[in-house]
């Protein structure tokens, strides 16, 4: 698989402050890829490094084999990009102003910047300087995608929008990976990124902490399990499952309750030896977990993972 974003050990400090220490990471053509963290944790850093925005302290960040540096002027041609404040101004309208900026691309259909701003609920009659925060995050939008871009960098994308337009911001990022683009989107908000990323690094304090799939940040997790039987079962039947260290049988031997680690795969197996009557199992909210990131990497599980990269 073909890497179009590489960072090697880049590092940025502001002076005495540190803004990115060490990130080492690969995004591969057609992902979805989220960075997640908290305010201040290094997502808008790194994105202004991959765009040349702000030169790194040390180590390395390529896009599309590209040096941010040396190759700007082609980066910026194939990279759709969305900065985290970004701003529009001027008396024109959106229609001008985004024809303005499409020709600045060498030229889009008008068809599709339409489509865009249709989808979005965009109204590019509307005078730029006029609008809301969440019309010109739109804007802002139809900018990044309108040209096709293999790569589009986008840091709080869905800052100021509604949750219908989220919704439909979340369509189009699906459909761009779809089309083999990649897309590499900031948030500090778990449940958008779920939705549509396939892989999700999390930073905290300019540190990733965590880098890994969707389903296997789950997987790590615990679950919440009660199970009742038909009839008793014994006391000892679930005591060597791995991961089931907090499962106990009630006095009566017919309800199983408590939390299972990890896969549920071993439970699963132990149970089908008995006539299960009912079972519920809470899928622990991603959000929880990525708290448990944001609230200190110590007591967060799995940051080995980080090292993958
Ligand atoms: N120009 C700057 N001068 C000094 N420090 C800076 C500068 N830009 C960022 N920092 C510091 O670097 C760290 C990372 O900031 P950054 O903007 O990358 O975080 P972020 O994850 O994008 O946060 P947010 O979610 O609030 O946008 C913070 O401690 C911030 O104060």
């Amino acid at each position: 698989m073909e890497n179009v974003i590489e960072l090697r050990e880049l590092t940025k400090t502001y002076g005495t402050r540190r803004g990115l220490t060490g990130l080492t990471l690969d995004v591969v053509r057609g992902e979805v890829f989220g960075f997640l963290g908290p305010n201040g944790a290094g997502k808008s850093t790194t994105i202004r490094l991959l765009l040349d925005l702000i030169r790194p302290t040390a180590g390395s960040a390529t896009v599309l084999g590209l040096d941010p540096r040396g190759e700007g002027v082609e980066l910026r041609r194939r990279v759709g990009y969305l900065a985290g404040d970004f701003v529009c101004d001027g008396r024109q309208n959106v229609r001008s102003y985004l024809r303005f900026l499409a020709a600045l691309r060498g030229g889009v259909p008008e068809a599709r910047i339409d489509d865009l701003a249709d989808r979005l609920g965009l109204d590019q009659t509307a005078k730029i300087k006029k609008l809301s925060k969440g019309n010109r995050q739109k804007v802002g939008l139809v900018q990044a995608f309108m040209h096709t871009p293999e790569v589009l960098i986008l840091d709080e994308p869905t800052s100021g929008l509604d949750p219908l337009v989220q919704q439909t911001f979340l369509d189009m990022v699906a459909e761009a990976a779809a089309g083999g683009q990649t897309v590499f989107m900031s948030s500090h908000i778990m449940s958008e990124v779920e939705a549509v990323a396939h892989r999700v690094g999390i930073i905290r304090d300019g540190r990733l902490v965590a880098l890994d799939t969707v389903a296997n940040l789950r997987t790590g997790t615990v679950r919440d399990v009660e199970v009742t039987f038909e009839t008793s079962v014994p006391a000892t039947a679930f005591a060597d499952l791995p991961g089931a260290s907090r499962l106990s049988l009630d006095e009566t031997g017919t309800t199983l309750s408590g939390q299972v680690a990890g896969s549920p795969d071993a439970l699963i197996k132990a149970l089908s030896r008995y006539t299960v009557t009912s079972l519920r199992a809470t899928e622990p909210a991603l959000e929880e977990l990525f708290h448990s990131y944001y609230e200190g990497a110590e007591a967060a599980p799995r940051t080995e993972s980080a090292r993958i990269a």
